[in-house]
C-alpha cells in the first residue's frame, strides 16, 4: 500500500523530504500541520495561543485520522504526533519512516524559526533535548524504518526513499 508516513523531531525534514518524495513517486503529499492550518484558517502559533497545546493535539488527531484514510500518498506529520497513544495506535499498521536528526542538527535547522511555539523559549536546545528523550522511544516503537539525516541533504534522502518505495507507487 503506497501510504508512507514520515515522523521525527522538529527539523528532521519531514515536510521538506515528504514534499520531494511525493513528487518523485507522483503521489499526493499532505502535511498535517498545513492541513490543520488550512482547516482552521489560522496558523499553528495562533492555535497554540488560543486553544492551547491540547486543542492543537485534538485537531492533529482528527487530521491524522482523515489523512490515513487516503488510499495512497506521503504524509508528513508534526513532531509531536507520537505524544498521544491514540495516534500511535493509528500509525502502528502503516509504513512509518522515522527521520532522525542529532540535537545539534535539530537546533541548527530550526534556528530563528517563529512558527514552532514549543521552541519560542530562552533555551530551545533544552526543549529539543527533553522532547527527544521522551519521543525517541515512541518514534522507534512505530517506525518500520529509521533514517539518520545528519550529513545527508533532503534531496538525497528523498531519492533513497523513492528508490525503495517506487515499486509500490506504480
Ligand atoms: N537533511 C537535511 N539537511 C539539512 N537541512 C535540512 C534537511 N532536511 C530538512 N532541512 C531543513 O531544515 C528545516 C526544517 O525542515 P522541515 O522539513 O520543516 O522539518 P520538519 O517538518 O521535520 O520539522 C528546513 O529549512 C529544511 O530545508
Ligand atoms: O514537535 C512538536 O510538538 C510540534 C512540531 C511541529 O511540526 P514539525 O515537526 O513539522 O516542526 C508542529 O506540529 C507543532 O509546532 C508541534
Ligand atoms: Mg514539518
Amino acid at each position: 500500500m503506497a501510504l508512507i508516513v514520515l515522523v521525527g523531531p522538529m527539523g528532521a525534514g519531514k515536510t521538506t523530504v515528504g514534499t520531494l518524495l511525493a513528487k518523485k513517486l507522483r503521489l499526493p503529499f499532505k502535511d498535517s500541520d498545513a492541513e490543520i492550518e488550512a482547516r482552521t484558517g489560522a496558523d499553528i502559533p495562533w492555535i497554540f495561543d488560543v486553544e492551547g497545546e491540547q486543542g492543537f493535539r485534538d485537531r492533529e488527531t482528527q487530521v491524522l485520522k482523515d489523512l490515513l484514510a487516503m488510499p495512497e500518498g506521503v504524509i508528513a506529520t508534526g513532531g509531536g504526533i507520537v505524544m498521544r497513544e491514540e495516534n500511535r495506535v493509528l500509525l502502528k499498521p502503516v509504513q512509518v519512516v522515522y527521520l532522525r536528526a542529532s540535537l545539534n542538527e535539530q537546533l541548527r535547522r530550526t534556528a530563528n524559526d517563529r512558527k514552532r511555539p514549543l521552541l519560542q523559549t530562552e533555551n530551545p536546545r533544552a526543549v529539543l533535548e527533553r522532547l527527544m528523550t521522551i519521543r525517541d522511544p515512541l518514534y522507534r516503537d512505530i517506525a518500520t524504518q529509521i533514517i539518520e539525516t545528519d550529513g545527508a541533504n533532503s534531496r538525497s534522502i528523498a531519492t533513497k526513499l523513492a528508490r525503495q518505495y517506487g515499486d509500490q507507487a506504480l
